[in-house]
């Protein structure tokens, strides 16, 4: 087999893994699914309202920080389990930090949202 073929394959396999890991996470975590929920909305809400090129770059870099932050939570927390199944205050702390992450991520992405929507909305009032 040639090496392009395996790096193909290598690269296949992962995206593989990746998308299994994504389904897993969505499946169980529920806060992932809402945030997947208020990233759709957003995306509506931004053709509706017509936002321009820079704030859909800004909108979607922001979508996919705060998704990619609770991805990384997602996985701290099953890290977490595995190695120490049992209850321990440094355990919770970890997992309390990681949550932490998770809510900075989604207060200013509020903030975005809002200083891109508010004016539009203004407007139209
Ligand atoms: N093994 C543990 N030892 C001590 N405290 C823990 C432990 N597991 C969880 N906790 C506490 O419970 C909280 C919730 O942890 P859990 O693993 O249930 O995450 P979750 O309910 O999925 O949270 P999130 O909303 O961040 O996804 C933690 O932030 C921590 O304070």
């Amino acid at each position: 087999m040639s090496s392009d073929c395996r790096e193909n394959k290598k690269k296949q396999i992962g995206w593989k893994h990746a998308f299994r890991g994504m389904v897993h996470a969505v499946r169980s975590e529920i806060n992932l699914r809402i945030e997947i929920l208020v990233a759709i909305c957003v995306i509506v809400l931004g053709f509706l309202l017509r936002v321009s090129l820079l704030e859909w770059a800004i909108l979607m870099l922001t979508i996919g920080f705060v998704l990619t932050i609770e991805l990384i939570n997602t996985t701290i927390e099953r890290i977490m389990d595995f190695y120490s199944p049992q209850r321990h205050s440094i355990v919770g702390l970890i997992k309390d930090i990681a949550a932490g992450a998770v809510l900075c991520s989604a207060f200013f992405s509020i903030i975005i949202g809002c200083i891109i929507f508010l004016p539009k909305i203004i407007d139209l009032l």
